[in-house]
């Protein structure tokens, strides 16, 4: 049974711990500053706690950090000591912008590392998540891709690309919640109940979800689209307000602060 450590449990490590957890494949490792984080996997058999990263290393063959990008460097100066080619562990982070190259210089040479991003939807399962890794890296990597399959689909991706993924899919959760939010609320201004309007709304994106995946996101919208309708009114309304233009900046700008985050 393969041992994974998890470094942080918070939204991403913790989400990731339970469903590993719970296909009880795995023996499993979890560390936090917070002991109250930890407290959450005290029921969990196979899910052994530590106060000691470098601990949680050495229990481990497959690491993975999900701490912030800022506390990155300082966790694998503690678990450096258990690292190298030798050792037979690896090292994978899901930070934003931290890069491979990065890693590495923190960690003996010839030490396995990969780089994921996932996003929060691994929480129930419909991730979505790129991964790459270095050379000594690729031996684990069909490792690696197993257990981030766990939580949804995981495909690779040259690292030179990472972070316009961050912006697009680590980050897009929260762009289809305020779109969301934004939606309800329009339909509030209208007149619905508030509680209606919330049930159409989640209605709508988790239908929409399901035909995105048949159909191209131009079928979909003709297949609504009544000529001289109200779509068609709502989509001049919208493209006036600069619509499409608001998406394409946000996701610039969250690329660009992914890159900065990678110092
Ligand atoms: N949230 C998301 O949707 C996504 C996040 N990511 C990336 O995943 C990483 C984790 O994000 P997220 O899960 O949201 O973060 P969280 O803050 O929810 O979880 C990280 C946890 O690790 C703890 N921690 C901090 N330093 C250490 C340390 N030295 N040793 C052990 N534990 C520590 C944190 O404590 P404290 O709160 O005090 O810092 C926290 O409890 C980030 O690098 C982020 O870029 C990637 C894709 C999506
Ligand atoms: O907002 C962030 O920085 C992290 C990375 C991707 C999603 N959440």
């Amino acid at each position: 049974m393969r041992r994974v450590g998890v470094i942080g449990a918070g939204k991403i490590g913790g989400s990731l711990l339970r469903r590993l957890a719970e296909s009880g494949d795995f023996e499993l490792a979890v560390s936090d500053v917070h002991p109250e984080q930890l407290e959450r996997f005290r029921g969990y058999e196979r899910v052994r706690s530590f106060s000691s990263n470098r601990e949680l290393a050495e229990a481990s063959e497959i690491v993975i950090v999900a701490v912030k990008p800022w506390d990155v460097a300082g966790v694998l100066e503690e678990i450096s000591p258990a690292m190298g080619p030798s050792s037979g562990r690896s090292v994978t982070s899901v930070a934003a912008g931290v890069e491979i190259k990065s890693i590495e210089s923190r960690l003996p040479e010839g030490t396995p590392v990969l780089r994921v991003m996932p996003n929060v939807c691994a929480s129930v399962g419909l991730g979505a998540a790129v991964i790459t890794a270095n050379e000594p890296g690729r031996r684990v990597l069909p490792e690696v891709m197993d257990i981030f399959g766990r939580v949804g689909e995981v495909m690779e991706l040259p690292e030179r690309l990472f972070d316009a993924a961050t912006a697009l899919h680590g980050s897009g959760p929260a762009y289809v919640a305020l779109f969301a939010d934004a939606l309800v609320q329009a339909g509030v201004r209208e007149g619905l109940p508030r509680e209606v309007a919330r049930r159409l709304v989640v209605g709508t994106l988790a239908g929409t979800a399901v035909l995105l995946k048949e159909r191209s996101a131009h079928q979909v919208r003709d297949e609504v689209m009544t000529p001289g309708g109200t779509t068609a009114a709502a989509f001049v309304a919208m493209e006036k307000a600069g619509f499409v233009g608001a998406v394409y900046d946000g996701v610039n700008a969250a690329t660009r602060r992914a890159r900065e985050l990678g110092g």
